[in-house]
């Protein structure tokens, strides 16, 4: 049995032999064998992993050998070129090497997910063995969690809200010694999915806005309360969310295409992710009105002279250099670097949990403002880009 994919060089025919897959676990820094292997397991896989999969494979081959699109965009009604065009352009300029070693991950992730299933009783929650949203993998003492969503430049959908708390609720348990949060593609993520505010319960907005808070708290009490060091390796441009909740990380590295932006007040919101607390000490109550009232966008630069990064790369060396430094963390005795991080976070635990329960709050009150529904109307329209 076998199935197509749409002109896409070595990823032209997939099928499915009885083989049992062999995992590849080098991740971190692939090399071309990593790479041609992991195309060769591709060809192996046994179940059709769905178009999104394919096209996601299907972009990150093209970057890794080629680079950035180099296509003419196909015209509207040629489907399924447009659709692998959108995906390879969605990439930007994410380096060869980046686009190798997340395809070497994805295929890894794969792999993993279609072999540990075929052992899973049923009834098991899915999500302990695969993710729609993420790509998770554990190795050399790390649990790496990255967001997966690269064409819509890892919106967080609810979907997605939902396995970030898994995965790290299952990474605090693991046996990792350190937790690295990142993105797939050429954005760290670009926030809040704005379509999550379009899909209206019979409750109707209200309790859209309700359960949104409800949400929101659970999510980001997932961070406050992490017990292990919690890394992010902010990898291009990050929005809203995903630049809040760095202020409840333990180290931050950032690549110098990184930038840092949080619109609330153009979106007719307000802070979350405890920024409203923590932002302001990280960086002076001024400096933290310029970036959550006024909108101001910061570079990775700035934002490390403001202490919200740990240090900024290079895009060029970024992955390698920040995935060899967090290997030799990661080899650190684990329960020291626990009890370190506990004795420097827990006395602003139960503060923090009461600023998060404030901000969802406040933030149910603006999802029902004209302000913030006018906002997400004009994105969905696309009749404004932040
Ligand atoms: C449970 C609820 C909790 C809520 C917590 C509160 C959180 C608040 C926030 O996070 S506020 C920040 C929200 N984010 C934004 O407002 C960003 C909106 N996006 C943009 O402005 C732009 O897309 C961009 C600057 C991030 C990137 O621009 P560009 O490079 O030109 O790419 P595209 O716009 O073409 O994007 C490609 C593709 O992705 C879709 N997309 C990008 N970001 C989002 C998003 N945040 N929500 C939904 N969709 C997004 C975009 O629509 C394109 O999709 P398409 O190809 O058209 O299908």
């Amino acid at each position: 049995m076998a199935y197509h994919l749409p002109n896409c060089s070595s990823l032209q025919v997939i099928s499915f032999p009885v083989v049992q897959l062999h995992l590849n676990r080098t991740a971190m820094r692939a090399s071309q064998k990593d790479f041609e292997n992991a195309m060769n397991q591709v060809k192996l896989l046994k179940k059709d992993p769905g178009n999104e999969v394919k096209l996601k494979l299907y972009s990150l081959y093209k970057q890794a050998t080629e680079g950035p699109c180099n296509m003419p965009k196909p015209g509207v009604f040629d489907l399924i070129n447009k659709a692998k065009w959108d995906a390879w352009n969605a990439l930007g300029s994410l380096p060869k090497e980046t686009a190798r070693q997340n395809y070497v991950d994805l295929v890894s992730s794969l792999s993993s997910s279609l072999e540990s299933s075929s052992q899973v009783e049923p009834g098991t929650d899915r999500k302990s063995t695969g993710y729609e949203t993420l790509m998770v993998t554990s190795e050399d003492g790390i649990t790496k969690i990255m967001l997966n969503r690269p064409t819509k430049k890892n919106a967080l959908n609810v979907e997605m809200y939902h396995e970030i708390m898994h995965a790290l609720k299952a990474a605090s348990k693991d046996d990792s010694a350190i937790t690295v949060l990142t993105g797939n593609g050429d954005y760290y993520s670009s926030g809040n999915d704005l379509t999550n505010f379009t899909d209206i319960p019979p409750g109707g907005v209200e309790e859209k806005a309700k359960n949104g808070a409800i949400l929101l708290r659970e999510f980001v009490g997932c961070f406050i309360d992490f017990p292990k060091p919690l890394i992010a390796v902010v990898n291009g441009p990050a929005v809203g969310i995903s630049v809040t909740l760095l202020g409840l990380f333990d180290a931050v590295y950032a690549s110098d295409r990184a930038t840092f932006h949080t619109p609330f007040s153009h979106l007719g919101q307000s802070p979350e992710g405890c920024s409203s607390y923590t932002f302001p000490k990280i960086m002076s109550p001024a400096k933290a009105t310029e970036m959550l009232v006024f909108g101001k966008k910061l570079t990775a630069g700035e934002a490390c002279a403001q202490g919200l990064v740990t240090e900024v790369f290079p895009d060029s060396t970024f992955q390698k250099e920040v995935w060899t430094r967090l290997k030799a963390f990661a080899k650190l005795p684990p329960n020291a670097m626990r009890i370190s991080k506990e004795i420097i976070r827990n006395r602003e635990k139960e503060k923090l949990h009461a600023v998060n329960a404030e901000e969802c709050s406040v933030l149910q009150g603006r999802w029902l403002s004209d302000e913030c529904m006018n906002a997400v109307v004009n994105f969905l329209s696309r009749k404004s880009k932040l």
